[in-house]
């Protein structure tokens, strides 16, 4: 049996006409596989205003205002369902106005109290799923496909980490196939909420911002898909975001590796922990356009054909601070970068890049700006010892800094490509305070200053065309 799970993006579900697509779509994914799901986020800029009703109602305590925020999510909802359905019209605004109710009765006892909880944060952002699915499972019944929505909270269950919570995938799988698994063998299509799961004991939980293509991967794990596609608003994974350099083209085929690097550094493209769910049962994963299906879009597999250019593609990661840690005195004590990382996971602040000075003199990491401040703190208490005696010199920050990071699995091997980072960042004139690559010699990332790290991209992404046009064929990569 082949079973395809597909996500449709915020903008892939932000219209009525973009929900037509999605519905066109579906209809065609269905001729052409035995089983088709369909998880979708919320309606493009939903989340965004969930999250903003509950601060304004927690700041402000303006329940005037906060109604008037309801009122326009609500008339959002209703203008979509007006042109989309006909005859389940009624009953599927009922059941929005439904979630909107819960939304303001959350949004009530935080205005009271003036407390927002992590759980109740969760409990609100997942509406916007909870609505998105009622309207597109109802859309496609509407036109003659059979379908149901399902919230993932009844089929992904996470830890208790709000904002960032993760799968138990063996609870995951029981539930999902014992769920899914008869509604698939009746030949109905679930519309399953991206972005939200529940702990074990039921409350509502979220997988971090831009998480509904990762529930997307869990989902495909879970009931062993034969592939998962991810449906958004650009033709596929492109050479650079396409917002930032308009030549950025499409990338045919990437490595499980390549991905994960692109993603974790900032292509928004794809939420990074999508890959780990897929790569771990070999399951290949698709990026494609809602709005230009017939492009094939980029395939994403564990080993990737011979490339051509040894730099696939470039991104970047914006709004963030390097923390240096230096002094004469550390040189050859250990124990210190433990001491220094421990300091830094007490904050729970994720480092993004690290880099050592081979004389061991000094260590630098890269973290995202909010928290810093804290960090610095946490770090100036934990090496006071050091500090006092003179061996570490400097605890310093430098906020406001951006990573790009070059990508491509044909690096390993290939001599001399930091060298053409470095002319082509060198020839744009920009100044590189830090650099790191990794063992899997995929990736190069440099730290920048955040106002060139636009110019830094473009100046890298013009680099990947010369070497496009200097092509040669190179043994699969990882
Ligand atoms: N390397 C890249 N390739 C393609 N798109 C990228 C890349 N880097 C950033 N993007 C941006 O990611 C956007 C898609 O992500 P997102 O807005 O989260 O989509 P969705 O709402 O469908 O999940 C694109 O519109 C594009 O601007
Ligand atoms: N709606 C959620 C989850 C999500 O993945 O959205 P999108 O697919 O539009 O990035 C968010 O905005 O974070």
């Amino acid at each position: 049996m082949r079973l395809l799970v597909t996500k449709f993006g915020g903008t892939s579900v932000g219209s009525a006409e973009a929900i037509r697509g999605l519905t066109a779509i579906t209809t065609t994914n269905r001729t052409t596989w035995d089983h088709v799901v369909v998880v979708v986020s919320a309606l493009s800029g939903v989340t965004d205003k969930l999250l903003n009703i509950v601060r304004v109602a927690q700041t402000t305590g303006d329940a005037a205002a906060v109604a008037t925020l309801h009122a326009e999510l609500r008339q959002r909802h209703h203008d979509v369902i007006g042109e989309l359905l006909d005859a389940e019209q009624a009953a599927i605004q009922t059941e929005i106005d439904g979630l909107l109710d819960e939304c303001a009765r959350l949004c009530e006892g935080v205005r009271v109290l003036g407390e927002l909880t992590p759980r109740t944060l969760d409990a609100i952002a997942g509406l916007g799923e909870r609505m998105s699915a009622r309207i597109v499972a109802a859309t496609l019944r509407h036109l003659g496909v059979p379908a149901q929505h399902f919230d993932a909270s009844d089929l992904i269950v996470t830890d208790d980490r709000y904002q960032d919570a993760s799968p138990l995938m063996p609870e995951t799988t029981e539930r999902t196939t014992a769920t899914l698994g008869p509604i698939l063998d009746q030949g109905i299509t679930p519309v399953v909420t991206g972005f939200i799961g529940a702990t074990l004991a039921g409350v509502k939980t979220t997988l971090g911002r831009g998480g509904s293509d990762w529930s997307a991967a869990i989902l495909g794990a879970a009931l062993e898909a034969s592939e998962v596609w991810i449906y958004t608003d650009v033709d596929g994974v492109m050479t650079a975001d396409p917002r930032i350099a308009p030549d950025a083209h499409v990338i045919s085929t990437l490595s499980y590796n390549e991905i994960s690097e692109l993603a974790y550094y900032g292509a928004k493209v794809l939420h990074p922990k999508t890959i780990r769910p897929v790569v771990e049962r070999g399951i290949p994963l698709r990026v494609k356009n809602t709005f230009n299906p017939s492009h094939p879009g980029t395939v994403i597999v564990g080993k990737t054909e011979p490339i051509v250019g040894a730099i696939k593609a470039v991104t970047a990661i914006h709004n963030l601070t390097m923390i240096t840690v230096a002094g004469r005195g550390m040189l050859g004590v250990p124990g210190i970068a433990a001491r220094t990382f421990g300091a830094v996971a007490r904050e729970d602040a994720s480092i993004l890049m690290i880099s050592q000075a081979s004389s061991e003199q000094s260590i630098c990491f890269v973290i995202p700006d909010g928290g810093a401040k804290r960090v610095v703190e946490s770090l100036n208490q934990e090496l006071a010892v050091e500090l006092e005696r003179r061996d570490i010199d400097t605890i310093a920050l430098e906020e406001g800094v951006s990573i790009i990071t070059a990508v491509g699995a044909g690096m390993r091997g290939t001599t001399g490509v930091a060298k053409r980072v470095f002319s082509a960042i060198g020839d744009a004139e920009i100044n590189v305070i830090a650099i790191a690559q990794g063992s899997s010699e995929c990736a190069i990332s440099l730290v920048v200053s955040g106002d060139s790290a636009k110019a830094g991209v473009r100046a890298i992404h013009a680099l990947t065309y010369r070497e496009t046009i200097n092509a040669q064929h190179r043994p699969p990569c990882e």
